[in-house]
């Protein structure tokens, strides 16, 4: 059995899960949330459990940083299961969100890989260094097997120059590395590619567009597999309204913002990074209490939706045109899999575009692939769940065998 252990880590948190590739099935998956603050909690579940057991266990300990939180993660497998001994990994799948110019493929993680990912940390600044600490700490915890770095980067590189130049100074650009490169590049294709899978038609065939609505938000069309327009550019920032996050606005917000607010540079990061998207326009990121909002009467809630899904239609309406032919769009992650009300918003009277969704189908939850447009729909609309955890460990046991 090829066992692999994937580490998806944020500033105060990792997510884990063990998988079994072959099989495609995860034997264990947790979180270790809240680290270095006061306490910490480890959420863990044993997923092999058939017998109707208890499976899922949460505590509350101090969790000083990264390395005690893998340990807390171990100690989590030694009390509840699976055992580590009978499924050990043969390799580590870390999930680095910038791969910049150089890396594209899954790569083994050396001193002067890590090197390299925190050097990119000024373009993630959420993202990267956390992945630096949880491969420092998973390389202690696991240190006789190889670990391995995917890159939400990484499917993006083929974008073409025209899709990832921006409109200014060439030279600067170039010193500085100043591109769109593209992010959650992991769930693209595995969205595009289970899309395919379910519609049984080849992925060759298909031109999609794929709406990753999570925290962090983007949304990619994809030619015959491959990307060839993407919403996020240099940074994690750009494109679609986020739960704290901006998304696209006009660059001059910045200089205006700096000039007559007298806001630093630090402060402007903070405020787009943290204090905008759905945080900024109404004070929360989760899009639960947003929609329980809404339904209410509460206008601010429900002008920020506005605002989330105006932005969802204007790309799908371009990447319609950088297609010149559509024939799946499909929706992912945790806004786009179980949020009827902003798929309907987002694609509601678009029979321009051959999109008709129907309203039974789409208010079916589950974590099924299914199709939530009519029959007579030019355009098959999907619910996709992602697993970019899967998609991870798939692709560390190809770097490694
Ligand atoms: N059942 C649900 N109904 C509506 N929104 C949900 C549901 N589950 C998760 N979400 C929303 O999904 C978002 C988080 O998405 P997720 O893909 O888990 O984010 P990330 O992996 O980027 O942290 C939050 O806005 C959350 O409110
Ligand atoms: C790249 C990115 O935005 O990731 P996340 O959605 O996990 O924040
Ligand atoms: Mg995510």
């Amino acid at each position: 059995m090829s066992t692999v252990l994937v580490v998806n880590s944020g500033s105060s948190s990792f997510k884990y899960q063990l998988i079994d590739v072959e099989n495609r099935t995860a034997l264990a998956s947790g979180l270790v949330e809240r680290i270095g603050e006061g306490t910490g909690r480890v959420k863990h579940r044993d997923e092999t459990r058939s017998d109707g057991g208890e499976s899922t266990w949460e505590r509350d300990v101090p969790i000083t940083d990264h390395t005690a939180g893998f340990g807390e993660m171990i100690a989590s497998f030694e009390e509840h299961g699976p055992s580590l001994a009978e499924n050990r990994p043969v390799a580590v799948g870390h999930r680095v969100v910038h791969g910049g110019r150089r890396f594209f493929e899954p790569t083994v993680i050396t001193d002067l890989v890590k090197i390299n990912i925190e050097d990119l940390s000024d373009l993630a600044p959420l993202h990267n260094p956390a992945a630096v600490q949880g491969i420092d700490a998973a390389q202690a915890a696991f240190p006789d097997v190889p670990h391995v770095a995917v890159f939400d980067t990484a499917f993006h590189r083929t974008l073409s120059p025209a899709a990832y130049t921006y409109a200014i100074d060439r030279d600067l650009a170039a010193k500085h590395r100043i591109r769109r490169y593209g992010f959650h590049g992991t769930s693209h294709k595995y969205v595009s590619e289970e899309a395919a899978r379910f519609l049984g038609r080849p992925l060759a065939d298909l031109a999609q567009i794929v709406l990753h609505l999570g925290n962090g938000a983007s949304v990619t069309a994809i030619d015959g597999g491959r990307s060839v327009e993407t919403s996020m550019g240099l940074t994690p920032l750009e494109g679609l309204v986020m739960g704290s996050r901006s998304g696209d606005l006009d660059p001059a917000v910045l200089l205006h913002l700096s000039r007559r607010a007298g806001l630093s540079i630090d402060e402007l990061d903070t405020l787009l990074n943290k204090r905008s998207g759905l945080t900024g326009l109404a004070g929360a990121s989760d899009m639960r209490d947003l929609i329980a909002r809404a339904e209410s009467g509460d206008t601010v809630a429900r002008d920020a939706l506005d605002v989330y899904v105006h932005r969802i239609r204007h790309y799908v309406g371009a990447y319609a045109a950088h297609l010149g032919r559509l024939d799946v769009i499909a929706f992912t992650a945790g806004v786009g899999e179980n949020t009827p009300l902003v798929r309907a918003e987002s694609l509601g009277g678009l029979d321009i575009l051959g999109i008709r969704i129907d309203p039974e189908r789409n208010t079916s939850s589950g974590r099924e692939t299914r199709v939530i447009s009519t029959d007579d729909s030019a355009v098959t609309v999907l619910v996709v769940p992602t697993d970019e955890e899967l998609e991870i460990a798939i692709q560390t046991l190809s770097a490694v065998s």
